[in-house]
């Protein structure tokens, strides 16, 4: 980062952030305030390791910005965006709210920094908006950037909250759990475990679409709140009891209870899902024949070994002991021979043999599978070579 100097007031200060993106286990779905996203029940997340996943941004300041901007992906986006007007004015609501010595020099010029403007650049290594949490990974990057720029301290988990409900559990490594709360103050996220807990987990997104949804997660929860009678039994009667289960099985390190939980989640959110009325459907028809495959490989060896979770898309999240991933790999390549090898793996890479095709399903062709697994909460990017925002205060 830039010195700054506190004379030199038109200095570029500059931030950057990588963050990740999490895959709840015990899934958030519908909104009790919509303004200030405080769910109807809590939720569980594990975060992704940001060597295969993660956003990255940049944050600069200047008294010689005559406006706030954003870049996202290399393209300008307006930056009238209301999420990200919720997290730019709940970020400088917390600068005005603290307290200050004025002989302070560094927070005085903090203060008056909070009313310039800003320029944010962002980009993911993976596709955006399309049911692999971008999102959440992009909303806690922005978050830890600000916050790290405006020497913000403590909980800002509720600041991600307001960019996007599943950003709160971005903001830490490991296992991580979202007290629903009932206020901005007490809707939080919190380490349950860290990432190192149980270091033979691994993750296998199973890519079947990579496109943009029709249905984005906002107005999809909304609609089930609005007319789902499961819903409301979900929320007070299954969610806070499996909470408890899942976090006993991660203590624990019981794979099968882990896994059950996660299967049956996944499952009742595609069910209040259906019981919205009109129905959404986020599943496709691979994504059944992939739920089929699965409790079929546990079959097979009467153990549970392979957890399966979607959220709002086709796209499969597995989770499996890295003893089980080479066999899952290989079994599930039979059933499902991608269109080419190549590229097939992405992430942590393994040495699978390609098998000779069974009777492939039919359906979707699987795209590539991403091979990664939990990591750690957001971090700075010390090196300034690696911003994405050049001294003319514009993306690189
Ligand atoms: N790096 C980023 N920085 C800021 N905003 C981002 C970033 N990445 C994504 N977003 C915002 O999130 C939106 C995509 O969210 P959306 O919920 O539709 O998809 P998703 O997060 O990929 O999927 P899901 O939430 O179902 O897993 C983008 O249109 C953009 O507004
Ligand atoms: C299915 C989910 O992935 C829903 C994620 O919803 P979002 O966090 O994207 O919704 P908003 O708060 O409206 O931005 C389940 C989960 O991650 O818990």
């Amino acid at each position: 980062m830039e010195k700054v100097n506190e004379k030199d007031t038109d200095t570029l200060c500059c931030v950057t952030s990588t963050a990740p993106v999490n895959i709840a286990m015990i899934k958030y779905w519908g909104k009790k305030d919509t303004d200030l996203i405080i769910p109807l029940n809590g939720s569980l997340s594990a975060t992704l390791d940001q060597g295969q996943l993660c956003a990255k941004t940049s944050v600069a300041i200047s008294r010689s910005f005559k406006n706030d901007r954003l870049w996202l992906n290399g393209t300008e986006q307006s930056i009238d965006n209301p999420r990200i007007q919720s997290v730019l004015n709940e970020m400088r609501r917390r600068i005005r709210k603290r307290k200050f010595d004025e002989s302070d020099l560094s927070e005085s010029f903090t203060q008056g920094m909070s009313k310039w403007h800003l320029h944010i650049v962002s980009v993911n290594n993976f596709p955006t908006a399309a049911g692999l949490a971008s999102s959440a990974a992009g909303y806690a990057c922005l978050v830890h950037a600000l916050s790290k720029l405006f020497n913000i301290e403590g909980e800002v988990s509720s600041i991600a909250r307001v960019g996007s409900g599943s950003a709160c559990r971005s903001m830490y490594g490991g296992w991580v759990e979202w007290l629903p709360g009932e206020d901005t103050g007490s809707s939080i996220a919190v380490q349950v475990a860290p990432e190192d807990h149980w270091p033979e987990i691994r993750v296998l997104i199973l890519v079947v679409n990579d496109q943009k949804k029709p249905v984005g997660s906002t107005d999809g929860m909304q609609a089930t709140v609005r007319t789902s009678d499961l819903m409301q039994y979900r929320a007070k009667k299954v969610v806070p009891k499996r909470i408890n289960m899942i976090k006993k099985a991660i203590f624990d390190k019981d794979f099968e209870t882990f896994a059950e939980v996660t299967m049956k989640e996944s499952n009742q959110l595609h069910a209040v899902c259906m019981d919205t009325h009109p129905p959404i459907f986020y599943m496709n028809d691979t994504s059944k024949q992939i739920i089929r495959f699965v409790h079929d490989f546990n079959n097979e060896e009467n153990t549970i070994r392979a957890a399966y979770t979607f959220d709002a898309g086709p796209n499969a999240c597995i989770f499996l002991l890295e003893e089980n991933v080479k066999k899952f790999i290989s079994s599930f390549s039979r059933k499902f021979p991608p269109s080419s090898y190549e590229n097939y793996i992405r992430g942590i890479p393994v040495n699978f043999e390609q098998p000779t095709p069974a009777t492939p399903v039919k359906g979707d062709l699987l795209k590539y599978i991403i091979h990664t697994k939990v990591g750690a909460g957001p971090a700075i990017v010390g090196d300034e070579a690696e911003s994405l925002i050049g001294n003319d205060g514009l993306p690189k």
